[in-house]
């Protein structure tokens, strides 16, 4: 017991604090308060940022990364003063000059100086989570504070903003995230100035949107020259058009009709996609300028409760690479499941068609005051008539408690991303050319000229050159990609895919949860 005893006093009587230099003798009076800060480093960095004040030489904590070393020990506070580093006085020198003293001592303790700040501002910020709408790389930016403390994100990525007192540099973690300690991100106002710099520097350069216009442009031209050399009259076509949906879009036995798969729609949608962004700057939704607008899009986590409707599912790909083909299987394989959306058109009935089953039948009256009242999510113009998926065709899907499956062009996306849809949008990737040319060596494409071909190579090249344009463009916009390689496992994964989009919890933007009420 005596010994016991013994031990505690000589435990309780030893110095565990460090050892700090004994207070100098002839302090004056007004010298201000300092503190003496010892952090035991290993080989993480220090999370903090420093800055020199041009005019007094002074150098001071520009900011400290949440979760880093600094921070987790609550003693260095952005705007603290820092006299000395390791006994070195460090006023007026150069802040590179302060870094390579702190890194001198890679590991072990290092001694800070610091005459705190008197006030520190409160941080009463929320957590905030944002999808980037743009790239951004920290190691090309030389306006970033410290690149190795930033983080790089891609289109897509998915940010949580831990602070944004700084009015140009928030931290943040890319999720997700095993790393306690964050990075700086540029703000939103800094991030749109870069891009906005980035799009005024290329002035010669067409933009993306542009480019877009012009290929459509060019495709009209190419239409014209065609129908000189189309391998069927118009008649023929039509008359494949009325084979192809007697051998595969007709009534099945439990009365199921697979609706929204008629050439005349596809080829329509193919050829007037530029309907939906007539205007660069006003139309053009996900591509260039707006993300200037919106470099970062505030979303939330949403589950989907089991009363609540199903999800939209869009696909979208470029043209030949399958978004029809998955869709068209979904849907045979579970018709109670899945359901397309009946399109409108104001061409006339033929004899075997029912106004709800193929289409619905229109004038181009009612055609046109439902393009006036945005009711369409596409619309386009074949053959002097029109065409279009609209809105209520979709909800009807979706309130019936089916889940509405549709194929849209990608510059649909922003017309189809609203809070009464909540779509969730699969990006149907092509495999490589090697794969495109081994694995579609029996099928057949339908092009603007000729209804059933087999593939040729410049078709797997086109297909590849606008896969990658779609990316460019809209990569921040899809929820999940399947590479189309072997069918079967396509319409696997599609399925997979389907049941996570209805009963997983996902990011959505957050007008979808919190709708903005106009007063
Ligand atoms: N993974 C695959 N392997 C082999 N053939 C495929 C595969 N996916 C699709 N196909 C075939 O490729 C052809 C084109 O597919 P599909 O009609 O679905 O294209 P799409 O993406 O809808 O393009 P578009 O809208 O321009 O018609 C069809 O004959 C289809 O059966």
């Amino acid at each position: 017991m005596q010994t016991l005893l013994s031990a505690h006093d000589v435990v309780a009587q030893k110095d565990y604090d460090p050892a700090l230099p004994p207070m100098p003798e002839d302090l004056p009076d007004d010298e201000e308060a300092t503190r003496i800060v010892c952090l035991v480093k290993n080989k993480q960095p220090l999370g903090a940022t420093i800055k020199r004040n041009e005019v007094t030489g002074e150098i001071f904590v520009a900011r400290v990364i949440h979760g880093g070393l600094a921070d987790r020990s609550g003693l260095l506070h952005a705007g603290d003063r820092i006299l000395e580093v390791n006994g070195f006085a460090v006023d007026g020198m150069e802040p590179k000059e302060v870094i390579q003293v702190v890194q001198s001592r890679s590991q072990g303790t290092i001694m800070f100086k610091v005459v705190p700040i008197t006030t520190r501002p409160v941080n009463n910020q929320t957590m905030l989570y944002v999808r980037a709408m743009a790239d951004y790389s920290p190691q090309q930016d030389p306006s970033i504070p410290c690149a190795d403390a930033g983080v790089s994100f891609r289109k897509g990525d998915i940010l949580e903003i831990v602070d944004q007192t700084d009015a140009l540099w928030w931290q943040a973690k890319k999720l997700p995230s095993t790393m306690d300690c964050a990075g700086l991100i540029p703000s939103i106002d800094l991030l749109k100035r870069k891009q906005r710099e980035l799009w005024w520097s290329q002035p010669y350069q067409p933009h993306i949107c542009m480019q877009t216009l012009s290929i459509v442009e060019e495709e009209e031209d190419l239409m014209a020259i065609d129908d000189k050399c189309v391998e069927a009259d118009e008649e023929a076509f039509e008359s494949e058009e009325l084979r192809e949906e007697d051998d595969n879009f007709t009534t099945n036995e439990e009365g199921i009709y697979i609706a929204g798969f008629r050439l005349s729609m596809r080829l329509c949608r193919r050829q007037f996609h530029s309907s939906t962004q007539a205007c660069c700057h006003t139309r053009c939704p996900s591509s260039c300028y707006s993300t200037l607008n919106c470099p970062y899009e505030e979303v939330v986590r949403y589950q989907r409760l089991p009363q609540d409707a199903h999800r939209l599912l869009a696909l979208t790909g470029p043209s030949g690479v399958g978004v029809n083909e998955l869709r068209r299987r979904l849907i045979e394989m579970n018709p109670n499941i899945f359901q397309g959306a009946v399109p409108f058109t104001t061409r006339a009935p033929k004899a075997y068609e029912k106004s709800g089953r193929e289409y619905f039948f229109i004038s181009s009256e009612i055609f046109d005051s439902m393009v006036y009242n945005n009711r369409f999510l596409e619309y386009g113009e074949y053959k002097g008539n029109l065409y279009g998926t609209s809105i209520e065709s979709v909800k009807e899907v979706l309130n019936s408690g089916k889940i509405c499956i549709i194929d849209i062009e990608p510059n649909a996306i922003q017309a189809v991303r609203t809070h009464e849809l909540r779509p969730y949008i699969v990006y149907v990737k092509p495999p490589s050319l090697e794969r495109l040319r081994e694995t579609r060596q029996d099928s057949c494409i339908i092009t603007n000229y000729y209804m059933n071909r087999s593939f040729r190579d410049e078709d797997f090249q086109e297909m590849e050159e606008a896969a990658r344009k779609i990316e460019s463009q809209y990569w921040q916009f899809f929820d999940n990609v399947i590479v189309n390689d072997e069918l079967h496992d396509s319409c696997i994964q599609l399925l997979t895919v389907v049941r996570k989009a209805q009963d997983e919890p996902q990011w959505v933007p957050v007008s979808w949860i919190r709708p903005i009420t106009e007063s």
